[in-house]
């Protein structure tokens, strides 16, 4: 097999030796468009003027519509997702009459999917140990699953951000993507894609977003530059608000929920996004010393900043102001997302907290660094990273905020 010839074995991560339309995408389309300022700033918020007709003053034409293009590509997505787990439903071509081959022999008592899901478990708690303690909260059937699709993810973006990444060729991807159809079609490669071909017979999860993931990592190959926020959107859709999307299957909504599919998606999309992002803005000075601005250009350009400036990584009053509104925009999508959080099963909702309480405390670091992320890696201690658990913990008890006063 050519992933295994191009290293897609990801060494590190194989078995270790010891080692109406809804408001979200309103919502987003106000951060792309109309900038990020209060009701009446410039570019900012209005409540008398709706995000469409805002559009149609929005300085640049066409930057207007590639929005709506790229949101509208994203909407549908979100949409089929959501009309999947309505349905309860695998994907059609996800039908399996039985149980695949590779899978039954897996499913034997010693070893088996059993080891395959406890690798995915391994990997999980070494690389992310706050989603793993998070993911021990849920049902077992849910946290494997979870790990099996944490694994394919950290898989496929070692690919590109790994040690072999220099070596990965467009045709590599298109190797994996094909591994990827063949687990969905209950043809696993190895024991890390069979726990994850296990998983998708298991919960109605769609191959689209991890599609487009893999496509988000072409774009990787290729572009070191973002003309604008909505191809940046584009990008953080591909490589995490993907993310958001495989998970909510698993995660589940809350029985008692009122709120419809489509906005529990947007909100899993919207926190995707918000980690992206902060990602981003935590690891500017890093990406610039391999030659990478994951930042606006056309925004950078606004604020009198240019690609030298990123490269020289000097902190300037032109730096802060153009990161304070970066941060609010991300802050924003955070904000999309929290509501989304309670809609979950009560069971789930703690690790999402946690990754949503710890993940946007970066963007607080990065003040607190007064805006050096050139040379500063914003950190969060682990006096805060404890101290964010049982705040997590407390939120994930509170009501779906769609049965608080009403609300849908
Ligand atoms: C419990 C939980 C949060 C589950 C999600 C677990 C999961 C499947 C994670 C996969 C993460 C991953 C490896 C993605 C590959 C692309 C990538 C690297 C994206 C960046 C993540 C952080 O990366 P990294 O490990 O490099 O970061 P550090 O350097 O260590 O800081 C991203 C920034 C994206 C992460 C995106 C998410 C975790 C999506 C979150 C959304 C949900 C879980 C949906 C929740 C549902 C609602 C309704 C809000």
């Amino acid at each position: 097999d050519g992933a295994a010839r191009d290293g897609f074995q990801c060494s590190r991560l194989l078995p270790k030796k010891k080692q109406q339309r809804p408001r979200w995408v309103l919502c987003s389309l106000k951060y792309g468009c109309l900038g990020v300022g209060e009701p009446g700033e410039a570019g900012g918020r209005s409540a008398a003027s709706p995000v469409y007709s805002s559009l149609t003053v929005s300085p640049g034409g066409d930057a207007a519509v590639a929005v709506v293009s790229s949101e509208q590509k994203v909407y549908d997505v979100v949409v089929k997702q959501a009309a999947l787990l309505k349905r309860q439903l695998r994907p059609s071509q996800q039908q399996q009459q039985a149980p695949p081959a590779v899978a039954r022999e897996l499913d034997a008592p010693r070893g088996g999917l059993g080891e395959a899901y406890a690798r995915c478990g391994e990997i999980c708690e070494e690389y992310a140990k706050t989603f793993y303690l998070g993911t021990l909260l849920m049902t077992e059937e849910r946290r494997r699953a979870i790990w099996a699709i944490y694994v394919w993810c950290r898989r496929t973006d070692e690919l590109v951000d790994g040690p072999n990444a220099s070596h990965i060729t467009p045709q590599a991807l298109d190797r994996w993507e094909r591994r990827l159809e063949d687990l969905f079609a209950g043809r696993p490669y190895d024991m890390l894609d069979a726990a994850l071909s296990d998983t998708i017979t298991k919960f109605p999860i769609d191959i689209q977003p991890f599609k487009d993931m893999i496509d988000g990592m072409r774009t990787d190959l290729k572009k070191a530059r973002y003309k604008n926020f909505d191809e940046l959107y584009m990008y953080c859709y591909y490589v995490a608000g993907t993310v958001g999307l495989m998970s909510v299957p698993v995660m589940g909504i809350a029985p008692d929920s009122k709120a419809t599919a489509e906005s529990v998606y947007g909100a899993a999309l919207a926190l995707g996004l918000a980690n992206q992002l902060t990602n981003i803005l935590r690891d500017v000075g890093e990406d610039a010393r391999r030659g990478r601005i994951y930042l606006p250009q056309d925004e950078l350009a606004e604020a009198g900043l240019s690609d030298e400036d990123i490269f020289k990584g000097v902190v300037t009053d032109k730096w802060r102001k153009f990161m304070k509104r970066q941060i609010k925009r991300a802050r924003m999508f955070f904000e999309e997302a929290e509501r989304g959080v309670t809609e979950l099963r009560k069971e789930s909702r703690w690790p999402v907290w946690a990754s949503l309480l710890l993940y946007r405390q970066i963007l607080d670091e990065i003040e607190a660094n007064d805006y050096n992320n050139f040379t500063k890696r914003a950190y969060v201690g682990k006096a805060k990273k404890v101290l964010a658990l049982p705040v997590a913990y407390g939120r994930s008890l509170l009501l779906p905020y769609s049965l608080r006063n009403n609300q849908t």
